[in-house]
């Protein structure tokens, strides 16, 4: 059975928490970097992204995560975790992460409907996928190396790029599991490959 982590810096962690054991994978809150070791997958949350930045850094994960995604193994990141695995953000001079080949745009649809649902067809994941979007940002553009899973009003909100998934809506705070049930088979397949 595989392992999959959380970073526990900032935001919707517990939500994420709940969501993995439903699927019954077992979990982990990461706190500090050295628990990277102990996991197959990592879930970077929705929260606020310059401030999830800011600790990471202050608790030296920058080079701790990096060095976990080039060794295979898998990250999802929803909402502002997708912000922090983009490697260019619209109006600001420097990414985070930058582990996904894609542009994105912050706050992108705008404070009037900072938060609304929808109901998307997932690749994947399954069609009518429950999406919960709470100041949410969109794929902008993206390399031909990344694969958009879905849209909402011609926008990209959920791509993939080998082992590296994001969404800009939260699948943990719905009762529909499938999307975390789709990164719970990425995780097991790639530990298994990793180990053989
Ligand atoms: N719900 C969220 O994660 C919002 C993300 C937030 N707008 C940011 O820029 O980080």
């Amino acid at each position: 059975m595989s392992t999959i982590g959380v970073l526990a810096l900032q935001g919707a962690v517990r939500e994420h928490i709940r969501s993995v054991k439903e699927t019954g994978a077992q979990t982990l809150e990461i706190k500090r970097k050295e628990q990277l070791a102990e996991i197959d997958g990592l879930i970077l949350p929705g929260g606020e992204s310059t401030t999830m930045r800011r600790l990471i850094d202050g608790y030296d994960f920058f080079k701790a995560i990096q060095a976990f995604a080039k060794q295979g193994k898998p990250i999802f990141g929803t909402c502002a975790g997708l912000i922090l695995m983009a490697n260019e953000i619209e109006g600001q001079d420097h990414a985070h992460l930058g582990l996904m080949n894609m542009k994105v745009a912050r706050n992108a649809f705008g404070r009037q409907v900072a938060s609304f649902e929808a109901n998307l067809d997932v690749t994947y994941v399954g069609n009518q996928f429950n999406a919960v979007f709470i100041r949410a940002p969109y794929i902008l553009e993206s390399g031909s190396d990344v694969e958009v899973l879905a849209t909402y009003k011609d926008r990209a909100v959920a791509a993939k790029q080998g082992h590296y998934l994001a969404t800009a809506f939260h699948p943990e705070l719905t009762d529909d599991n499938r999307f975390i049930e789709y990164f719970a088979q990425m995780v097991e397949q790639s530990k298994q490959t990793l180990a053989s």
